[in-house]
Protein backbone atom coordinates (compact mmCIF):
# COMPACT_ATOMS: atom_id res chain seq x y z
CA UNK A 1 0.00 0.00 0.00
CA UNK A 2 1.12 3.59 -0.70
CA UNK A 3 2.54 5.04 2.28
CA UNK A 4 0.11 8.39 2.25
CA UNK A 5 -2.56 6.14 1.97
CA UNK A 6 -1.46 3.20 5.02
CA UNK A 7 -0.83 6.84 7.25
CA UNK A 8 -4.21 7.66 6.59
CA UNK A 9 -5.62 3.95 6.81
CA UNK A 10 -3.50 3.79 10.10
CA UNK A 11 -5.04 7.48 11.41
CA UNK A 12 -8.49 6.12 10.65
CA UNK A 13 -7.93 3.38 13.37
CA UNK A 14 -9.07 3.77 16.30
CA UNK A 15 -6.38 3.44 19.20
CA UNK A 16 -5.19 4.30 22.56
CA UNK A 17 -1.81 5.78 24.07
CA UNK A 18 -1.12 4.67 27.86
CA UNK A 19 2.53 6.03 27.94
CA UNK A 20 2.73 9.50 27.20
CA UNK A 21 4.50 12.19 29.08
CA UNK A 22 2.77 15.38 29.71
CA UNK A 23 6.01 17.16 29.87
CA UNK A 24 7.31 15.62 26.75
CA UNK A 25 4.35 16.28 24.66
CA UNK A 26 3.89 20.46 24.76
CA UNK A 27 3.80 21.66 21.29
CA UNK A 28 6.82 24.42 20.25
CA UNK A 29 4.15 26.45 19.71
CA UNK A 30 2.65 26.74 23.35
CA UNK A 31 6.39 26.73 24.26
CA UNK A 32 6.76 30.00 22.71
CA UNK A 33 3.54 31.28 23.99
CA UNK A 34 4.22 29.85 27.82
CA UNK A 35 7.34 31.85 27.91
CA UNK A 36 5.70 35.06 26.43
CA UNK A 37 3.09 35.41 28.78
CA UNK A 38 5.57 33.99 31.79
CA UNK A 39 8.48 36.46 30.61
CA UNK A 40 11.20 33.26 30.13
CA UNK A 41 13.71 33.68 27.87
CA UNK A 42 13.79 30.99 25.34
CA UNK A 43 16.94 29.89 23.62
CA UNK A 44 15.27 30.61 20.30
CA UNK A 45 11.80 32.57 19.60
CA UNK A 46 11.17 30.80 16.65
CA UNK A 47 9.45 26.98 16.11
CA UNK A 48 11.81 26.00 13.66
CA UNK A 49 14.71 27.12 15.91
CA UNK A 50 13.52 25.91 19.18
CA UNK A 51 12.58 22.11 18.15
CA UNK A 52 16.50 21.44 18.34
CA UNK A 53 16.04 21.85 22.14
CA UNK A 54 12.63 19.92 22.50
CA UNK A 55 13.28 17.34 20.32
CA UNK A 56 15.48 14.16 19.52
CA UNK A 57 16.57 14.55 15.93
CA UNK A 58 20.30 13.61 15.30
CA UNK A 59 22.65 11.57 18.09
CA UNK A 60 21.05 10.28 20.87
CA UNK A 61 23.26 7.63 22.45
CA UNK A 62 21.28 6.97 25.78
CA UNK A 63 18.09 7.79 27.91
CA UNK A 64 20.28 10.02 29.53
CA UNK A 65 20.89 12.07 26.48
CA UNK A 66 17.30 11.86 25.82
CA UNK A 67 16.31 13.26 29.18
CA UNK A 68 18.22 16.36 28.72
CA UNK A 69 15.42 17.28 26.30
CA UNK A 70 13.12 17.56 29.13
CA UNK A 71 15.00 20.48 30.68
CA UNK A 72 14.00 23.39 28.87
CA UNK A 73 10.30 22.68 29.37
CA UNK A 74 10.14 22.43 33.42
CA UNK A 75 10.52 26.51 33.92
CA UNK A 76 7.08 26.56 31.34
CA UNK A 77 5.13 24.34 33.46
CA UNK A 78 5.05 25.47 37.03
CA UNK A 79 1.51 27.35 37.20
CA UNK A 80 -1.64 25.49 36.90
CA UNK A 81 -2.71 27.50 33.88
CA UNK A 82 0.28 25.99 31.65
CA UNK A 83 -0.17 22.43 33.65
CA UNK A 84 -4.05 22.73 32.24
CA UNK A 85 -3.45 24.04 29.03
CA UNK A 86 -0.79 21.57 27.94
CA UNK A 87 -2.61 18.45 29.43
CA UNK A 88 -5.76 19.97 26.94
CA UNK A 89 -3.28 20.20 24.02
CA UNK A 90 -2.20 16.49 24.89
CA UNK A 91 -5.64 15.18 24.41
CA UNK A 92 -6.26 17.76 21.17
CA UNK A 93 -2.96 16.17 19.62
CA UNK A 94 -4.42 12.29 20.33
CA UNK A 95 -8.13 13.76 19.07
CA UNK A 96 -6.02 14.50 15.39
CA UNK A 97 -4.89 10.95 15.57
CA UNK A 98 -8.34 9.20 16.01
CA UNK A 99 -7.32 7.87 19.70
CA UNK A 100 -9.71 7.17 21.83
CA UNK A 101 -8.42 6.86 25.44
CA UNK A 102 -4.79 7.66 27.04
CA UNK A 103 -3.42 7.98 30.30
CA UNK A 104 -1.12 11.06 30.51
CA UNK A 105 1.84 10.99 33.14
CA UNK A 106 3.89 13.49 34.66
CA UNK A 107 5.98 13.66 38.26
CA UNK A 108 3.95 16.48 39.69
CA UNK A 109 7.13 17.14 42.49
CA UNK A 110 9.12 18.34 38.83
CA UNK A 111 6.31 21.62 38.69
CA UNK A 112 6.31 23.09 42.47
CA UNK A 113 9.17 25.79 41.60
CA UNK A 114 6.52 28.47 42.14
CA UNK A 115 5.06 26.95 44.87
CA UNK A 116 2.49 25.16 43.76
CA UNK A 117 1.02 22.31 46.22
CA UNK A 118 1.23 18.82 44.75
CA UNK A 119 -2.72 18.26 44.69
CA UNK A 120 -2.85 22.00 42.37
CA UNK A 121 -0.25 20.79 40.25
CA UNK A 122 -2.50 16.88 40.01
CA UNK A 123 -5.97 18.65 40.00
CA UNK A 124 -4.47 21.21 37.09
CA UNK A 125 -3.53 18.15 35.27
CA UNK A 126 -6.98 16.47 36.06
CA UNK A 127 -8.64 19.90 34.72
CA UNK A 128 -7.05 20.42 31.36
CA UNK A 129 -7.69 16.47 30.42
CA UNK A 130 -11.10 16.53 31.35
CA UNK A 131 -11.66 19.92 29.37
CA UNK A 132 -10.26 18.29 26.30
CA UNK A 133 -12.43 15.11 26.93
CA UNK A 134 -14.99 16.99 26.62
CA UNK A 135 -14.13 18.95 23.91
CA UNK A 136 -13.24 16.23 21.63
CA UNK A 137 -14.49 13.41 23.32
CA UNK A 138 -11.14 11.64 23.87
CA UNK A 139 -11.27 9.98 27.19
CA UNK A 140 -8.12 10.71 28.75
CA UNK A 141 -6.92 10.28 33.18
CA UNK A 142 -3.46 11.10 34.44
CA UNK A 143 -0.89 8.87 35.84
CA UNK A 144 1.69 10.23 38.42
CA UNK A 145 5.19 9.26 37.94
CA UNK A 146 7.97 9.21 41.35
CA UNK A 147 11.16 9.82 39.97
CA UNK A 148 14.30 7.84 40.75
CA UNK A 149 16.71 10.62 41.73
CA UNK A 150 14.14 12.04 43.84
CA UNK A 151 14.26 10.89 47.66
CA UNK A 152 12.01 8.30 48.93
CA UNK A 153 9.85 11.44 51.22
CA UNK A 154 9.32 13.22 48.39
CA UNK A 155 7.96 10.18 46.31
CA UNK A 156 6.33 9.13 49.46
CA UNK A 157 4.12 12.04 49.17
CA UNK A 158 3.44 11.61 45.78
CA UNK A 159 1.65 7.99 46.61
CA UNK A 160 -0.17 10.43 49.28
CA UNK A 161 -1.56 12.84 46.77
CA UNK A 162 -2.36 10.63 44.05
CA UNK A 163 -4.90 8.41 46.39
CA UNK A 164 -6.37 11.13 47.29
CA UNK A 165 -7.08 11.69 43.39
CA UNK A 166 -7.46 7.66 42.86
CA UNK A 167 -10.94 7.50 40.84
CA UNK A 168 -11.19 11.26 40.67
CA UNK A 169 -8.93 11.32 37.19
CA UNK A 170 -5.90 9.61 38.26
CA UNK A 171 -5.88 5.97 38.09
CA UNK A 172 -2.32 4.60 38.55
CA UNK A 173 1.16 5.62 39.74
CA UNK A 174 4.48 5.35 37.47
CA UNK A 175 8.72 5.69 38.57
CA UNK A 176 10.31 7.45 35.96
CA UNK A 177 14.03 8.76 35.05
CA UNK A 178 17.42 7.60 35.10
CA UNK A 179 16.67 3.66 35.49
CA UNK A 180 20.34 2.77 35.25
CA UNK A 181 21.65 5.00 37.93
CA UNK A 182 18.58 4.23 40.23
CA UNK A 183 17.25 0.90 39.99
CA UNK A 184 13.83 -0.47 41.36
CA UNK A 185 14.64 -1.97 44.24
CA UNK A 186 15.84 1.55 46.19
CA UNK A 187 12.10 2.12 45.80
CA UNK A 188 10.30 -0.77 48.12
CA UNK A 189 9.10 1.69 50.28
CA UNK A 190 7.35 3.99 47.88
CA UNK A 191 5.40 1.10 46.66
CA UNK A 192 4.73 -0.43 49.66
CA UNK A 193 3.03 2.39 50.74
CA UNK A 194 1.27 2.88 47.21
CA UNK A 195 0.25 -0.74 47.44
CA UNK A 196 -1.47 -0.04 51.23
CA UNK A 197 -3.48 3.46 48.82
CA UNK A 198 -3.95 0.39 46.52
CA UNK A 199 -3.00 2.80 43.56
CA UNK A 200 -2.19 0.65 40.24
CA UNK A 201 1.20 0.64 39.60
CA UNK A 202 3.17 0.76 36.51
CA UNK A 203 7.29 0.99 36.26
CA UNK A 204 9.27 2.35 33.58
CA UNK A 205 12.17 -0.96 33.15
CA UNK A 206 14.10 -2.96 30.90
CA UNK A 207 15.04 0.52 28.61
CA UNK A 208 18.26 1.77 30.33
CA UNK A 209 19.05 -1.46 32.04
CA UNK A 210 18.49 -5.34 32.18
CA UNK A 211 15.54 -7.43 32.92
CA UNK A 212 16.44 -8.11 36.64
CA UNK A 213 15.05 -4.14 37.00
CA UNK A 214 11.60 -5.80 35.49
CA UNK A 215 11.70 -8.29 37.55
CA UNK A 216 12.01 -5.98 40.76
CA UNK A 217 9.25 -3.95 39.37
CA UNK A 218 6.90 -6.64 39.67
CA UNK A 219 7.89 -9.00 42.61
CA UNK A 220 9.35 -5.90 44.70
CA UNK A 221 7.57 -3.02 43.60
CA UNK A 222 3.54 -4.48 42.59
CA UNK A 223 3.63 -3.19 39.12
CA UNK A 224 0.69 -4.72 36.84
CA UNK A 225 2.20 -3.46 33.84
CA UNK A 226 6.24 -2.40 32.68
CA UNK A 227 6.96 0.81 30.87
CA UNK A 228 9.14 -0.08 27.70
CA UNK A 229 10.17 -3.64 29.02
CA UNK A 230 12.61 -3.64 25.66
CA UNK A 231 15.25 -5.63 27.56
CA UNK A 232 12.96 -8.40 28.49
CA UNK A 233 14.23 -11.29 25.57
CA UNK A 234 17.55 -10.96 27.78
CA UNK A 235 15.94 -13.28 30.75
CA UNK A 236 13.79 -16.42 29.01
CA UNK A 237 12.55 -17.30 31.92
CA UNK A 238 11.08 -14.04 33.10
CA UNK A 239 9.97 -13.56 29.51
CA UNK A 240 8.19 -17.33 30.05
CA UNK A 241 6.76 -15.77 33.37
CA UNK A 242 5.38 -12.37 32.36
CA UNK A 243 3.86 -14.14 29.01
CA UNK A 244 1.82 -16.48 31.36
CA UNK A 245 0.91 -13.88 34.07
CA UNK A 246 -0.43 -11.67 30.74
CA UNK A 247 1.91 -8.68 31.96
CA UNK A 248 1.05 -5.45 30.02
CA UNK A 249 4.60 -4.10 27.99
CA UNK A 250 3.95 -0.40 27.11
CA UNK A 251 6.38 -0.07 24.58
CA UNK A 252 7.62 2.75 22.46
CA UNK A 253 8.97 2.19 19.33
CA UNK A 254 10.21 5.48 18.01
CA UNK A 255 11.59 6.47 21.67
CA UNK A 256 13.18 2.72 22.30
CA UNK A 257 15.44 3.51 19.01
CA UNK A 258 16.26 7.12 20.38
CA UNK A 259 17.17 6.00 24.12
CA UNK A 260 19.31 2.86 22.43
CA UNK A 261 16.54 0.31 24.40
CA UNK A 262 17.47 -1.26 21.72
CA UNK A 263 20.40 -0.85 19.44
CA UNK A 264 18.32 -0.60 15.52
CA UNK A 265 15.22 -1.08 13.98
CA UNK A 266 16.29 -4.37 12.52
CA UNK A 267 17.49 -5.53 16.59
CA UNK A 268 13.92 -3.79 18.09
CA UNK A 269 11.88 -7.15 19.59
CA UNK A 270 8.21 -5.56 19.48
CA UNK A 271 7.32 -7.97 16.57
CA UNK A 272 9.05 -10.72 18.18
CA UNK A 273 7.33 -10.54 21.90
CA UNK A 274 3.86 -9.97 19.83
CA UNK A 275 4.16 -13.23 18.55
CA UNK A 276 5.36 -14.82 21.16
CA UNK A 277 1.79 -13.94 23.04
CA UNK A 278 2.89 -11.50 24.95
CA UNK A 279 0.28 -8.32 25.70
CA UNK A 280 2.16 -5.88 23.76
CA UNK A 281 0.90 -2.52 23.42
CA UNK A 282 2.11 0.67 21.03
CA UNK A 283 2.13 4.01 22.54
CA UNK A 284 4.06 7.11 22.13
CA UNK A 285 5.72 8.38 25.59
CA UNK A 286 6.95 11.85 24.29
CA UNK A 287 4.81 13.38 21.56
CA UNK A 288 7.80 16.19 21.23
CA UNK A 289 10.66 14.89 22.82
CA UNK A 290 10.48 11.94 19.91
CA UNK A 291 8.64 13.98 17.30
CA UNK A 292 5.59 11.42 16.77
CA UNK A 293 2.15 10.77 16.86
CA UNK A 294 0.32 7.70 18.02
CA UNK A 295 -0.20 7.13 14.05
CA UNK A 296 3.30 6.88 13.52
CA UNK A 297 3.91 4.17 15.89
CA UNK A 298 2.07 1.95 14.05
CA UNK A 299 2.54 2.96 10.76
CA UNK A 300 5.97 1.90 11.71
CA UNK A 301 4.96 -1.35 13.20
CA UNK A 302 2.87 -1.99 9.54
CA UNK A 303 5.90 -0.79 7.50
CA UNK A 304 9.11 -2.29 8.95
CA UNK A 305 7.27 -5.46 10.80
CA UNK A 306 5.02 -6.38 8.33
CA UNK A 307 2.01 -5.83 10.89
CA UNK A 308 -1.07 -6.58 9.16
CA UNK A 309 -4.52 -3.98 9.29
CA UNK A 310 -5.74 -7.14 11.85
CA UNK A 311 -2.87 -7.30 14.05
CA UNK A 312 -2.59 -3.58 14.61
CA UNK A 313 -6.58 -4.36 15.23
CA UNK A 314 -4.80 -6.96 18.14
CA UNK A 315 -1.93 -4.66 19.17
CA UNK A 316 -5.48 -2.11 20.30
CA UNK A 317 -7.20 -4.16 21.95
CA UNK A 318 -3.68 -5.27 24.23
CA UNK A 319 -4.11 -1.68 24.92
CA UNK A 320 -7.55 -1.49 25.70
CA UNK A 321 -7.63 -4.84 28.27
CA UNK A 322 -4.22 -2.98 29.97
CA UNK A 323 -6.01 -0.04 30.64
CA UNK A 324 -6.70 1.16 33.78
CA UNK A 325 -9.74 1.48 33.60
CA UNK A 326 -12.90 -1.02 34.76
CA UNK A 327 -14.59 -3.53 32.61
CA UNK A 328 -17.55 -1.31 31.35
CA UNK A 329 -15.28 1.42 30.35
CA UNK A 330 -12.95 -1.49 28.19
CA UNK A 331 -16.12 -3.18 26.38
CA UNK A 332 -17.14 0.70 25.41
CA UNK A 333 -13.82 1.36 24.23
CA UNK A 334 -13.89 -2.13 22.41
CA UNK A 335 -17.02 -1.73 20.47
CA UNK A 336 -15.82 1.53 19.53
CA UNK A 337 -13.02 -0.44 18.20
CA UNK A 338 -15.13 -3.34 16.42
CA UNK A 339 -16.83 -0.10 14.34
CA UNK A 340 -13.56 0.71 12.51
CA UNK A 341 -14.56 -1.06 8.98
CA UNK A 342 -11.15 -2.69 7.19
CA UNK A 343 -10.77 -2.07 4.01
CA UNK A 344 -11.56 -4.54 1.54
O1 LIG B 1 11.20 7.06 28.43
C1 LIG B 1 11.37 7.57 29.55
N1 LIG B 1 12.04 6.87 30.50
C2 LIG B 1 12.25 7.36 31.75
N2 LIG B 1 11.83 8.57 32.11
C3 LIG B 1 11.18 9.32 31.20
C4 LIG B 1 10.92 8.86 29.91
N3 LIG B 1 10.26 9.83 29.23
C5 LIG B 1 10.11 10.84 30.11
N4 LIG B 1 10.67 10.54 31.28
C6 LIG B 1 10.76 11.38 32.49
C7 LIG B 1 11.13 12.81 32.16
C8 LIG B 1 9.94 13.61 32.59
O2 LIG B 1 10.28 14.86 33.12
C9 LIG B 1 9.32 12.72 33.65
C10 LIG B 1 7.87 12.99 33.96
O3 LIG B 1 7.08 13.05 32.82
O4 LIG B 1 9.49 11.42 33.12
ZN1 LIG C 1 8.04 7.02 29.52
Amino acid sequence: MPEKKLMELIRRLPKVDLHVHLDGSVRPGTAIELAKQQRIELPEKEIDKLLPHMQIAGECNNLEEYLEKFQLIGPLLQTPESLELSAYETVKQAYDQNCLYMEVRFGPQLHRQLGLSLDQSINAAITGLKKGEAAFGVKANVIVCCLRHHSTSLNCEVVEAAASFLGKGLVGIDLAGDEAGYPAKLFEDVFALAASKRLPVTIHAGEAAGPVNIKDAIEKLGAVRIGHGVRLREDPDLLAAIAAEKIPLEMCPVSNIQTKAAASWEDYPLRDYFDRGLSVTVNTDNLTVSNTTITREYAILADRFGFSVEELVQLVRNGIEAAFLGEEDKQALKRKLETFVLPT
